[in-house]
């Protein structure tokens, strides 16, 4: 299976666009899951609209598909205050910052998405902007080259990351707020399926809506997408409404197994157990192993994996658990668990 037929890619996919723009919520309120994100945004957005002050620059990272650029919609959207989207590998060279600063209106929200892509130059450009609302650049190359300084008005820097231990320290320590998005549980994720179907006018029973949130790897773009699929098929199999047979047929017939896991998480779990003994393994050997490159596997495979406690990482690898063992029903090897020290008392 290729990578962009991958179910589960948490990447964005063709034509989501239209169906995401009818679900993606708008307001704080409508944000579901992330109670300790929530509750400290609540309070410093309705903190900075009473002194009238843009909301300080805020950092957002967590795994691929957890809401971060929803989140900097809503930032903007509570401040009541424009945002410019742009992205980390677009912001080629510094006059690209510099333009898209220039550009920004008083108390607009800046957003930028995969921040730790951010090239050296362009990242000296960002640093006195964030910290001084001012503009230093040099124009032009060797005896004509001359700095300009201008003013910037006060603006809102939203910076997206899926790896927030790529970024560099200035940068990170120029944020006032960091925020972490975490997996979302069957509740939350089941709320968000039911949200969806409501606002796309798809019949789902409790049970339905389920089954959709245990399989969907704890992401809310995942389970939106699956809940996509499901539909389809309830449309033509049965009667078009959501039950939880229906959901199980439909996600068992796209390869989603009951854990969520799909084809490309057994096949990084099953390679960690049938060539590696289950570790420890490094990464690169992984990836040469299963041919997925090195991020796919940290940014989108892996912190699912880790975070349902079926793999984890230590200083010499990466190792398999004995649930993940298991879950294959496989007996397993107990040198590798020792690895992982489950072995110990
Ligand atoms: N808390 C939430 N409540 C309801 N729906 C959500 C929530 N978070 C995300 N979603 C839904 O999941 C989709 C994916 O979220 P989003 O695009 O914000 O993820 P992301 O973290 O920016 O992903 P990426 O790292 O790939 O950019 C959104 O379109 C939205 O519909
Ligand atoms: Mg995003």
């Amino acid at each position: 299976m290729l990578e962009h037929d991958r179910l589960i890619a948490a990447e964005k996919e063709q034509g989501e666009g239209r169906f995401d723009h009818a679900i993606r919520p708008k307001r704080l309120e409508e944000y579901i899951g992330q109670p300790r994100v929530r509750e400290q945004l609540e309070i410093f957005i309705s903190a900075a609209r009473r002194r009238e002050e843009s909301l300080d620059h805020t950092l957002v990272f967590g795994p691929p598909g957890l809401g971060k650029t929803t989140l900097a919609n809503i930032i903007a959207e509570e401040m009541q205050v424009g945002l410019k989207s742009t992205s980390g590998p677009v912001l080629e060279r510094a006059g690209d910052l510099a333009a898209m600063l220039t550009n920004l209106e008083p108390g607009d929200v800046l957003f930028i998405d995969e921040i730790h892509r951010l090239s050296p130059v362009v990242e000296e450009i960002l640093y006195p902007a964030m910290e001084d609302f001012q503009l230093d650049i040099m124009i032009g190359e060797g005896p004509a080259a001359r700095s300009i300084k201008l003013d910037l008005p006060r603006f809102t820097l939203v910076g997206a990351t899926t790896r927030a231990g790529l970024l560099t320290s200035p940068l990170r320590d120029r944020f006032g707020i960091v925020q972490r998005l975490e997996f979302y549980n069957l509740e939350e994720l089941t709320e968000i399926v039911r949200r969806s179907a409501r606002l796309l006018e798809v019949e789902a029973s409790e049970e339905g809506a389920i089954e959709v949130a245990r399989r969907s790897r704890g992401t809310p773009r995942i389970a939106n997408r699956l809940l996509r699929r499901v539909r389809d098929f309830a449309q033509v199999k049965g009667t078009g409404a959501i039950d939880a047979a229906i959901a199980d047929a439909a996600l068992n017939m796209l390869n989603v197994d009951h854990h969520g896991l799909d084809h490309m998480d057994r096949r990084l779990l099953l390679a960690m157990i049938e060539k590696f003994d289950g570790g420890p393994v490094g990464v690169d050997s992984l990836s040469a192993a299963i041919g997925e490159e090195r991020d796919t596997i940290e940014d989108v495979i892996e912190p699912y994996l880790i975070q349902q406690g079926l793999m984890m990482r230590t200083a010499r690898g990466r190792v398999v658990t004995r649930q993940a063992w298991q879950h294959f029903q496989l007996a397993p090897h107990e040198k590798a668990l020792d690895t992982v020290g489950e072995l110990r008392p």
